[in-house]
């Protein structure tokens, strides 16, 4: 859901946007600049965020120059809309608010099995993967990584899940070239016929695929272990 939070302080200070802007952009969402142009005047802002009129008007020329709204200034106010960057600000709180007040959900992705490149099996066998693989993961992974093909809904759900806190794989380098990080989310695979646990699902910084495929590690032959062919469906059920 959320970026780490000392990373998004940080920006907001970059652009001079804080909780008191974002507190007006919340009052032009709730008064629909979401889902298009509304005529918002600097006074009426100014009273509901208990400011006053310059204040109000401060904030909605930071929010501006952040590039979270729109404006067209007219003679007896101004018409704002909230741009793609801003509702994903508002977003962000909004995740911030659901993990307070909702019950972990678990998040599960579906896909069927696929085939790759048949790449996976040489990284996972570098050296300075695997000791990093043992020590963090606590398993000497099969050498691979079972590929598995996103369904639309859950190319969306994968977004989420970059922003758990997943196990750091660190970049190294031999003689020869570098290699990039990664970060792993433990799961458990499921089919209709059983499950296994743990899997991993790992996520390289460098990688051909895009985000409708998954990649998953684990200690053993996953297509053995749960009979898997191209095309069968799983559940990759993500740990929160
Ligand atoms: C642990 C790990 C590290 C990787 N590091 C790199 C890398 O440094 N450079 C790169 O081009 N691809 C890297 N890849 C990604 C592979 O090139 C490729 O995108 C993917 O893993 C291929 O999977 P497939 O053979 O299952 O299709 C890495 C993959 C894994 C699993
Ligand atoms: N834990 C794992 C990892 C890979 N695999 C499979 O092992 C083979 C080698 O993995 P790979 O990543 O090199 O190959 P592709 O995914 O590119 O086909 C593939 O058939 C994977 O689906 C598996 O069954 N269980
Ligand atoms: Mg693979």
């Amino acid at each position: 859901m959320l970026g780490p939070p000392v990373l998004r302080c940080m920006s907001r200070a970059t652009l001079a946007v804080g909780y008191d802007e974002l507190a007006a952009l919340k009052l032009l969402a709730l008064d629909g600049a979401r889902r298009g142009e509304v005529k918002a005047s600097c006074s009426d802002l100014a009273d509901r965020l208990d400011a006053s009129t310059q204040t109000a008007s401060r904030r909605l020329q930071a929010l501006e120059e952040a590039g979270y709204v729109d404006r067209e200034v007219v003679s007896d106010g101004q018409w704002v809309t909230i741009t793609d960057d801003g509702e994903r600000v508002l977003q962000r709180e909004y995740e911030d608010y659901r993990r307070v007040f909702e019950e972990p959900a678990d998040l599960a992705l579906s896909g069927r099995v696929t085939g790759g490149m048949g790449e996976g099996r040489h990284y996972i066998s570098l050296p300075g993967y695997n000791r990093q693989f043992e020590d963090r993961l606590g398993y000497e992974p099969f050498a691979g990584t079972l590929n598995v093909e996103l369904d639309e809904p859950s190319r969306r759900a994968r977004s989420a899940m970059e922003s758990l806190d997943g196990v750091d794989i660190d970049a190294w380098e031999d003689d020869e070239r570098t290699y990039g990080s990664a970060t792993c989310y433990p799961a458990t695979l499921e089919t209709d016929d059983g499950s296994y646990d743990p899997v991993h699902v790992i996520v390289p910084d460098r990688t051909h695929h895009d985000e409708t495929k998954v990649e998953l590690i684990a200690a053993d032959k996953l297509r053995d272990e749960l009979t898997l062919d191209d095309g069968d469906e799983v559940i990759v059920r993500v740990a929160q």
